[in-house]
């Protein structure tokens, strides 16, 4: 069966979604690998079905034991115990130490430098530096290795896509000259342990959940490229962005300064320094002062990874009225 999920698909065009739920399921517990994958996508995405997390990830790692395509979003969901399962980063570096790919060597590499407890939380403390007079940013030196630093830059590298922002009205992805650069973003279920890891050191800095902080974002800006002067507050939601931080991730450009008009503020990091910034007051109201904007790029390429901090918990229950 080469292309499991159309006869997937099949199956519930000729018999309904639940009579092809349990085909798929009877085939998983005899030990078919794809069956579990489409069930994992299933569990996943919410398609079709209900979204269930925990569910996801026991069928991810059914089909993880001969699929190689399962293994990523497998070690990702036991890292980060995403939709409430328990996290089991021991069991997600220990599936990390099996793979014998280069990428999962340089990831142990990586996460042996850490300085992270058992759980993969940091076990330093943060402190930033508060710039004179400046209200609303923190600069936080050296807040990535720059091993980190090129990591970060190298995964994202491959899946770089044109930036989008969110239409003010509609709630739509739209290109806008007002974001002219190439973007990606790690959801929960494409975190590498790294990138988990790195996560949840942004929460300890900024005092927040990890479950608050959207995917982090990797950023390229190539020659002539820039975002112009915007707020990351958005427009009517209940559950605002309420600061952002941002991680310089290369030296090699010129220009491309993030600037604060209205504080006469500019920051350029040099590789691995962060600033993080509010971006709307405690009740949710947009601060016009931290309005800021990433100047034009005049020669070579700025790497940046980026993370929108919201008020409370993101809402990752999926699409609503499915079944089972
Ligand atoms: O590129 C920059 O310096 C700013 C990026 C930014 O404003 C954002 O990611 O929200
Ligand atoms: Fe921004």
């Amino acid at each position: 069966m080469h292309d499991w999920r159309t006869e997937a698909d099949l199956l519930v065009e000729r018999r309904g979604v639940e009579a092809a739920y349990k085909t798929l399921l009877m085939d998983t517990e005899a030990g078919n690998p794809t069956a579990a994958l489409c069930l994992a996508q299933w569990r996943l995405t919410g398609y079709l079905i209900r979204r269930d997390l925990a569910e996801a990830r026991r069928f991810y790692g059914l089909a993880a034991k001969s699929l190689e395509e399962a293994r990523q979003p497998y070690v990702a969901l036991l890292a980060n115990g995403a939709g409430g399962c328990d996290r089991a980063w021991h069991q997600a570096l220990n599936e990390l130490q099996n793979e014998k790919i280069d990428e999962a060597s340089v990831q142990i590499a990586l996460l042996n430098r850490m300085n992270i407890d058992g759980a993969g939380n940091p076990t330093d403390t943060f402190a930033p530096e508060i710039p004179q007079s400046v209200p609303h940013i923190s600069v936080f030196r050296s807040f990535l290795t720059a091993a980190e630093s090129k990591y970060l830059g190298s995964v994202a590298r491959p899946r770089l896509q044109r930036a989008t922002v969110v239409h003010p009205t509609t709630g739509q992805l739209i290109h806008d000259p007002i974001r002219k650069s190439s973007f990606t973003a790690f959801s929960f279920v494409e975190e590498t342990p790294v990138i988990h890891a790195i996560n949840r050191r942004i929460g300890a800095a900024t005092g927040t959940q990890y479950e608050q902080g959207e995917p982090l974002q990797v950023l390229s800006y190539g020659e002539g490229d820039e975002y112009k002067l915007h707020s990351d507050a958005m427009a009517n939601v209940a559950n605002q962005r309420l600061s952002t931080f941002l991680i310089y991730l290369n030296e090699e450009y010129s220009g491309g300064a993030t600037e604060f008009p209205n504080l006469g503020f500019q920051f350029k990091g040099g590789i691995g320094d962060a600033i993080w910034f509010k971006n709307a007051d405690k009740s949710g109201h947009p601060l016009s002062a931290t309005n800021h904007l990433g100047g034009k790029v005049t020669s070579g390429e700025k790497v940046i990874a980026s993370k929108w901090i919201r008020a409370k918990q993101l809402d990752i229950s999926g699409p609503p009225s499915r079944p089972f």
